[in-house]
């Protein structure tokens, strides 16, 4: 007996080789999918009727900082400069491991509720967000974050840090917890010192998450200090490969882009907070055209200020449209597969689709709703109207973290009001 069946669904698979089932069934056993087609003759303890319902791939957050859910509208219409050093890293300053385990529990919560099955994070107290994803049953890719700050103590602790933290839960949460390095920006980290990060990661099998190229007073920066850019200074010290994965992306020069597509790094997109921080826009069109894997992430909480990924679909879709005078640029689909099939890429994990083998990482979007009616296009839907809150269940590893509107794993009050209450605490702590 399988342990769960969605039947009666609208599947939407995301996989070139079959397409999309109008009426079709999902058969789950032991965390992955067995069995996709019109009927099944399985049986399960758990069937689910989806009726009126698009059946997806979960979506994958390939940049965030979860805890940051406690910095939600704490310092908005900054500079992104000003507002790391003279907001949000003397905020962070005050951080105790327990408003990180809160925050971060918060933010799989929203993301549970809105359709985000797996995430790439980076930030500080770590175990704490491990913990969090243990007990809300993500998925997730984990990072220490980094900050050399030119000064080579600070370097050694917090790469003596990541270290022990990428050693302590590699694989846990029966491997639904993968862990990374995560040097946070060319700017903030000497040369030397991400050499040594690249190495260790290296020795240790680990991935590396880095934000490059956000702003332009980066590129003007390194172009003092290197006489090249980040990309080029990256590569230079052979840091780039499939194994990384670069947040941001934005002031990239057509060269940049040759080397990230030769070196199979992995682009994470971050639309709304490039937006909101007004860091520029990244190349995108350019990137996907060359056949870079460019995913789709929220980044913090601070500068989005969510982490519902059907909105930065949607802005990904209009940005780019936008900014290229072209309506043709960023089609739905291919937004849909940077929101699955390419996240799931970047973190090395089978899932994004919907195929027998994969990995059961599952949402449920109610279209039973005024504003996704009619429904000619469902792709459509789902990226220019749909909103996370139209998430009705979410799977992961086959596992129901959320069904029918119901979260199963979590107490949502009491992590809603943890939350607030750590968030004040903090911030009295921050003015005192
Ligand atoms: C891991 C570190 O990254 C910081 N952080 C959060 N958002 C951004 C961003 N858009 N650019 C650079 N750093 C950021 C966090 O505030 C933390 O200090
Ligand atoms: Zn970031």
């Amino acid at each position: 007996m399988a342990d769960v069946i969605i039947k009666n669904a609208y599947v939407l698979t995301m996989n070139p080789d079959a397409g999309d089932l109008k009426n079709g069934t999902i058969v789950i056993e032991d965390g992955k999918i067995t069995e996709i087609g019109e009927k099944t003759k399985e049986s399960a303890e758990t069937v689910i009727d989806a009726k009126g319902s698009v059946v997806m791939p979960g979506l994958v957050n390939t940049h965030t900082h979860a805890a940051m859910t406690l910095f939600r509208g704490y310092a908005d219409d900054l500079q992104l400069a000003d507002w790391l050093e003279n907001h949000v890293w003397p905020a962070e300053a005050q951080l105790t491991a327990e408003d990180v385990y809160k925050g971060s529990l918060l933010a799989c919560l929203e993301m549970i509720r809105s359709g985000t099955t797996s995430f790439a994070d980076m930030y500080f107290f770590m175990d704490e967000t491990a913990k969090a994803v243990e007990l809300s049953g993500l998925r997730a890719s984990l990072s220490h974050g980094l900050i050399e700050l030119w000064n080579k103590e600070k370097g050694e602790t917090d790469l003596k840090e990541g270290k022990r933290f990428v050693r302590a839960w590699q694989g846990a949460a029966g491997g639904r917890i993968k862990t990374m390095y995560g040097p946070h920006a060319p700017n903030t980290c000497s040369e030397e010192f991400l050499a040594k990060v690249k190495e260790e990661a290296r020795k240790d099998g680990a991935g590396l998450h880095i934000h490059v190229l956000e702003t332009e007073a980066e590129l003007l920066a390194m172009k003092e200090k290197y006489g090249k850019c980040s990309v080029h200074m990256l590569d230079d010290i052979g840091f780039f490969g499939p194994d990384v994965l670069a947040a941001h992306c934005v002031w990239l020069s057509d060269g940049d882009i040759e080397i990230l597509r030769k070196r199979g790094v992995n682009v994470s997109h971050n639309p709304v907070s490039n937006m909101k921080l007004a860091s520029g826009i990244a190349p995108v069109h350019k990137m996907l055209e060359r056949g870079v894997n460019v995913s789709l992430g929220t980044d913090g909480c601070a500068s989005n200020n969510n982490l519902d990924l059907f909105e930065e679909m949607k802005t990904a879709a209009l940005l780019h449209k936008v900014s290229t005078c072209s309506p043709t640029a960023l089609p739905a689909h291919q937004v849909l597969k940077m929101a699955t099939v390419n996240g799931a890429k970047a973190l090395g994990t089978e899932t994004g689709m919907l195929k027998a083998g994969m990995k059961a990482d599952i949402v449920i979007v109610d279209m039973k709703k005024p504003h996704l009616t009619p429904c000619f296009d469902v792709t459509s839907h789902l990226v220019y109207s749909a909103k996370g809150s139209d998430v009705r269940t979410t799977i992961v590893d086959g596992k129901i973290l959320m069904d029918d509107y119901k979260v199963l794993v979590l107490d949502e009050q009491k992590v809603i009001e943890e939350a607030q209450k750590a968030a004040e605490e903090l911030v009295a702590r921050v003015n005192a």
